[in-house]
């Protein structure tokens, strides 16, 4: 279908950015979603492989909606992809489209959003957004859900199906279009959403899927096995491909292996790569502790590692490196699979293993298996894409065929049946006054994905979690149920209750705490990430010894929180660690982390602090200034007298004491002190420093 046949519904200028964008003919499925009537009132679930065009489809309805008048909230489960999506919805602003993104702090309203079109932001912010009252959410007439297999999600799953039976009782006549890879029940989440459902096999690159053994591939086509004569080793695959001028990505089970394998073939990549040396530098523009050396080393010859462990903006230039073809292999942890959309000629998944503590190794998820094997392949580039697992025998690879290339991936199964996430949710819908009484609250529910897969009533967790908020105030219920004032509050900070009573009787019981006796607060709560004792770990039982008469709680050696507590502790301690200077590669190496470990629990840290000085503000608590400060410190990991130098983009901790030292305080003295500067820290810093402030 030429896409000249679209302009009754995007107009001849929607068109015309299609086709600015090289988009001339629609893939299959996306003439399918057409022909099903995606420019009707109808909801639709969409579940077809990575990368044939799903998201086109989205655009393509919210364009023509947002042209009805209406207004879209599209939602994603990470913050990088919302960047991702906002950057490819924004050419929609030639034709007068106005496309917006929120991914910031909870507790807002964004009210500028009210005059957006299409809204991009996490579902969680949606959530929030919603129990901030922002008025515009009202208006909202499409949601768009991508990535709406993750309703499996154990963690991230529930807020989705909130969101929606929010929407729908919000505005019971806004479209849903839900987005999803291929799973065996997209037919359940359709009935749930009363939508028409797309799926289909298509896929613009063909997809060979095979096992690697040494000597042989084994290739499967139409459920028949070919042998196919390989080299002896991973080395050998990776070279057939970077000789054929194609890129590789191999997924590893840990991330310690990503980085061997990523130096290993170094000697491997080089041949086939020039060198990088500027993206090799800039790696280490705000880091330049062990990782980060061992990742601009690697990026120099052309390989890179990818996990969680990187800093953001590493992340990114791995990425835009692979796929500018600067960078050839990317040895990644799963969680790129799922997250970012970095195609490859060929796929080697390694690490088809993975270490539960407990059980010891066990495979991966089907599901887990078809996300990694649907990367490969790059549309326009690769004639096909092909993933490969890796094996040792010829056994084990015809049992991994079976298994995973043959394999059904696992249904979607709702988890908004555990009581963190009904607590959280039940005193929301009672906040906003979606709910107040049982009766309600149960109907509300019964709205929901987890509803329509189980039979049972909530009635019994409902009360109980009730009686819960009752006694820690957050809800009254004499006759009908009202949250408190501090219950809203609780509810807008978008805190676990349990987190907001753990701080609410912090705030009763004292009026004085040390920095390290608020930090270990905030690491009491469920909504912290908490660092992994390791067996050579004794040392914290010492520390925490010494802070003992400080902090709020400190259990007795023989009971059973002991061991939680220390990893409590642990983690409270890295942060004081941060806050007081520190240097990062010490705190990874003392913690056993890498840097990205670190900026992800500052952020939650810094969240969290927020929502306790929200919550002693309200309480008219005397330590509100100190906790307001220790935001800043954390935000920043520094000590006081560098909070206004760090708030300059580039500039770290380091760089900032190194400026204090030479009394350089503000940007004005960089400016009159540059050459100094320049010494100090590095004139490409200096100048990146000037230009973002100019
Ligand atoms: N009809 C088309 N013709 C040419 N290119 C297209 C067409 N539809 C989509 N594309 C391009 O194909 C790429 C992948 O499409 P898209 O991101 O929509 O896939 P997806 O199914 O949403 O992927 P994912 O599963 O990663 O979310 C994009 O670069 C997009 O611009």
């Amino acid at each position: 279908m030429d896409v000249g046949e679209l302009e009754p519904f995007i107009s001849k200028f929607g068109v015309d950015v299609l086709r600015k964008r090289g988009i001339n003919e629609l893939y299959p499925p996306q003439k399918e979603a057409v022909e099903k009537g995606i420019f009707s009132d109808r909801n639709f679930v969409i579940a077809i492989p990575t990368a044939s065009g799903k998201t086109l489809i989205a655009e393509l309805a919210m364009v023509h909606e947002t042209i009805k008048g209406g207004k879209c909230l599209y939602t994603v489960p990470l913050k990088a992809l919302a960047s991702e999506k906002f950057k490819e919805f924004k050419k929609w602003e030639e034709i007068g489209l106005r496309v917006a993104v929120s991914t910031g702090d909870y507790e807002s309203k964004d009210d500028w959003l009210g005059e957006a079109d299409i809204i991009v932001t996490t579902s969680e912010k949606a959530d929030s957004l919603i129990r901030n009252q922002a008025g515009w959410i009202r208006n909202i007439s499409m949601l768009v859900i991508d990535e709406a297999h993750l309703i499996d999600s154990a963690r991230r799953g529930a807020v989705i199906e909130i969101l929606v039976a929010k929407l729908r009782k919000i505005n019971p006549s806004a479209r849903i279009i839900a987005l999803s890879a291929t799973i065996p029940n997209a037919d359940e989440i359709a009935e749930w959403l009363g939508a028409e459902l797309l799926t289909s096999e298509w896929r613009p690159v063909p997809l060979y899927e095979g096992v690697f053994y040494p000597g042989k591939v084994l290739r499967i086509n139409d459920g028949r096995v070919t042998e196919i004569k390989a080299g002896k080793s991973l080395e050998s695959l990776v070279k057939e491909t970077l000789s054929d001028g194609g890129q590789v990505l191999i997924f590893e089970s840990t991330r310690r292996y990503t980085e061997s394998l990523a130096e290993k073939l170094i000697p491997v990549v080089r041949e086939y790569s020039d060198e990088n040396p500027e993206l090799s530098e800039d790696i280490l523009l705000e880091n330049d502790g062990e990782m980060s050396n061992k990742l601009a080393r690697c990026v120099r010859f052309g390989t890179a590692f990818h996990h969680a462990g990187l800093l953001g903006y590493q992340r990114e230039i791995v990425e835009e490196g692979f796929k500018k073809g600067k960078i050839k292999v990317v040895t990644a942890t799963p969680t790129l699979a799922a997250g970012v959309n970095l195609p490859a000629r060929r796929v080697i998944i390694k690490g088809i293993r993975r270490y539960e503590s407990g059980i010891g190794n066990v495979f991966i998820n089907v599901s887990e298996y078809k996300q990694m094997a649907g990367r490969a392949g790059r549309p326009g580039l690769d004639s096909h894409g092909e993933a490969l697992i890796i094996s040792k025998t010829k056994n084990e690879a015809l049992e991994l065929i079976k298994r995973f290339v043959m394999g059904e991936p696992e249904k979607v199964i709702s988890k908004l049946g555990s009581e963190n996430h009904l607590r959280f949710h039940t005193l929301s819908i009672i906040a906003e006054e979606i709910a107040n009484s049982e009766d309600e609250i149960e109907n509300f529910f019964s709205s929901t994905f987890f509803a329509h897969q189980n039979e049972f009533t909530m009635k019994w967790e409902i009360k109980r979690i009730l009686l819960q908020l009752v006694k820690w105030d957050f809800v009254n219920a004499d006759g009908s149920l009202v949250a408190t004032e501090i219950g809203k509050l609780v509810s807008k900070l978008y805190i676990d209750p349990l987190t907001g009573f753990i701080f609410k009787e912090a705030g009763k019981r004292f009026s004085e705490l040390t920095d390290m006796a608020i930090l270990h607060l905030i690491c009491r709560t469920p909504d912290m990430e908490l660092l992994y004792l390791r067996k050579s770990d004794d040392w914290i039982e010492d520390e925490a010894g010494f802070f003992r008469e400080e902090l709020t709680y400190f259990p007795s050696y023989y009971s059973a929180e002991y061991d939680w507590f220390l990893k409590e502790f642990k983690t409270a301690l890295m942060l004081y660690d941060w806050i007081n200077e520190r240097d990062e590669d010490i705190i990874c190496g003392k913690y056993g982390i890498a840097p990205g470990d670190v900026r992800r629990i500052v952020e939650t840290a810094e969240w969290l602090l927020h929502a306790l000085t929200r919550m002693f503000e309200f309480m008219e608590n005397p330590m509100t200034t100190r906790t307001a400060r220790l935001e800043e410190r954390v935000k920043h990991g520094v000590k006081e007298d560098l909070v206004e130098l760090v708030k300059l983009k580039w500039v770290g901790r380091k760089r900032a004491r190194k400026l204090l030292n030479a009394g350089i305080k503000n940007i004005e003295d960089l400016h009159e002190k540059r050459n100094i500067a320049e010494r100090l820290i590095g004139r490409r810093i200096v100048e990146k420093i000037l230009e973002d402030t100019s």
